[in-house]
């Protein structure tokens, strides 16, 4: 695998035409994320269109709810083939565990993702706002640990977190990072940053870009950019 394989460009935007350019558009993609936005505006439509030019896919729907309904939903959501498919840690190891236990049986299941601490946040927030009384890359950790424990496959995580994850959980333990920010691109909403060369050196599997391309003048020159400086690591 290169490590323009490594990239995951997610398909941010409100339907189902603008998504289907972005795959004209960048046909050197071979990974693409489906999140809300475009899950909630346009349906499943857009996993099948994946499906038919041969792309991976990844449906990140970050289930977070009582364990027999975020069961149910990674089992209705395997049916769409993806690769990968996310909940969030903090539904709870019994959450965990049902979702996990919902797949199994399937021929070839989605790799499931644990969401540890969403990139948007910063300390301040997780401390004040949402009383959490860990250091962040301590929280973090553990919800990739209790992921990891009740038998998901990897973990969402910041790239500032995921030397440690990496470390802890063990090589075969999938991380993706979000919150990937080339030097000549801004942050936007994301807070917990590191470029994308530092992101794979530190340990990702894989890298979520997304506004740093789509959302830039020309996404082929932004992408070929950002390919460019992952070649050489
Ligand atoms: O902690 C998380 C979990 C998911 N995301 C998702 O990744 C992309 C990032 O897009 P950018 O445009 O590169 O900021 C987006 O789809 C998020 O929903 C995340 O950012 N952080």
């Amino acid at each position: 695998m290169t490590n323009s394989d490594r990239i995951i460009v997610p398909l941010d935007v409100p339907d189902l035409e603008q998504a289907i350019a972005l795959l004209d558009l960048l046909p050197e993609v071979n990974f693409w994320k489906v999140g809300l936005e475009l899950f909630v505006s346009s349906g499943a439509e857009i996993l099948g269109i994946l499906q038919e030019r041969q792309k991976k896919s990844f449906l990140d729907l970050k289930f977070h709810d009582i364990p027999n309904t975020v069961a149910g939903a990674c089992r209705s959501a395997s049916r769409y083939q993806v690769d990968l498919l996310t909940l969030h840690a903090t539904a709870g190891r019994q959450a965990l565990t049902a979702a996990k236990g919902a797949i199994s049986d399937l021929l070839s299941p989605p790799k499931l993702l644990a969401i540890t601490v969403l990139t948007s946040l910063n300390a301040r927030e997780l401390a004040l706002d949402l009383k959490i009384p860990l250091e962040l890359s301590e929280y973090a950790l553990n919800l990739a640990l209790l992921g990891k424990e009740s038998g998901i496959d990897g973990a969402v995580c910041s790239p500032q977190e995921v030397a440690q994850l990496r470390r802890v959980c063990g090589e075969d333990f999938l991380l993706v990072c979000p919150g990937v920010r080339p030097s000549w691109s801004i942050k936007g909403d994301q807070s917990r940053v590191m470029t994308p060369a530092q992101a794979l050196k530190a340990g990702a599997d894989y890298l979520v870009i997304g506004r740093p391309i789509t959302g830039a003048e020309e996404p082929k020159v932004a992408w070929t950019k950002i390919c460019h400086e992952l070649a050489d690591i």
